[in-house]
């Protein structure tokens, strides 16, 4: 069985954590699987009425296509890889996923900005549930609200499981800061339920 996920002592949220999903030896094999199989691609982001270049490597794979950035994007189908990910994830959290979307940090210079994954097709209580492997990152938790509370940060690692549900996204918002220190690449998976 898996290691248990423990519960972060985060107000209005919930979020677990189980910093060893899989071993080591199976973390570096899906990460080398992951890196050669997937169809990465560097999207863009209008900011200012320019074209900018994420600041990171991005996939889609899943069932249903989704909205992002105000156009529609149809989803790649499954891998065998990403299918064998995702039966582990759904049977550790509990939850049925129809959606992947895949991040690549090549390097401490790429990240992701603040925010929280409320799109309305997501449902009002998603439960997303996020692979780490690669090398360790730093992921905070800031409250959308509540000045009182600290943001907090937690370091995702190789072969960790990070699972957000309940009213997390409502209240709280996530981002991956960049860093000088160097660190290895980092890929991220979040699984998710696209309603509709
Ligand atoms: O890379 C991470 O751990 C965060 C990814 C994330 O927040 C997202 O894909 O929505
Ligand atoms: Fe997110």
């Amino acid at each position: 069985m898996y290691p248990p996920l423990e519960r972060l002592n985060l107000p209005d949220a919930e979020v677990y954590y189980a910093p060893h999903f899989f071993s080591p030896i199976a973390s570096d094999l899906y990460f080398q699987e992951l890196m050669q199989e997937v169809n990465w691609r560097q999207e863009s982001v209008q900011l200012f009425g320019k074209q900018v270049p994420m600041p990171r490597l991005t996939a889609w794979y899943g069932d249903k296509g989704y909205s992002y950035s105000g156009l529609y994007n149809k989803p790649q189908p499954w891998l065998p890889v990403l299918l064998a990910l995702k039966e582990q994830v759904e049977q550790a959290s509990k939850q049925p996923y129809n959606s992947v979307l895949l991040n690549l940090y090549r390097s401490g210079q790429d990240s992701m900005g603040w925010h929280a994954d409320d799109e309305p097709e997501l449902g009002a209580q998603p439960s997303i549930a996020s692979l780490s492997l690669g090398g360790d990152r730093r992921f905070s938790f800031k409250h959308r609200s509540r000045k009182d509370l600290k943001a907090t940060s937690i370091t995702l690692h190789h072969g960790s499981l990070l699972l957000m549900q309940g009213a997390t996204q409502h209240h709280w918002l996530h981002h991956i800061p960049k860093t000088k220190h160097p660190v290895q690449p980092r890929i991220n998976l979040t699984f998710r339920l696209v309603k509709g």
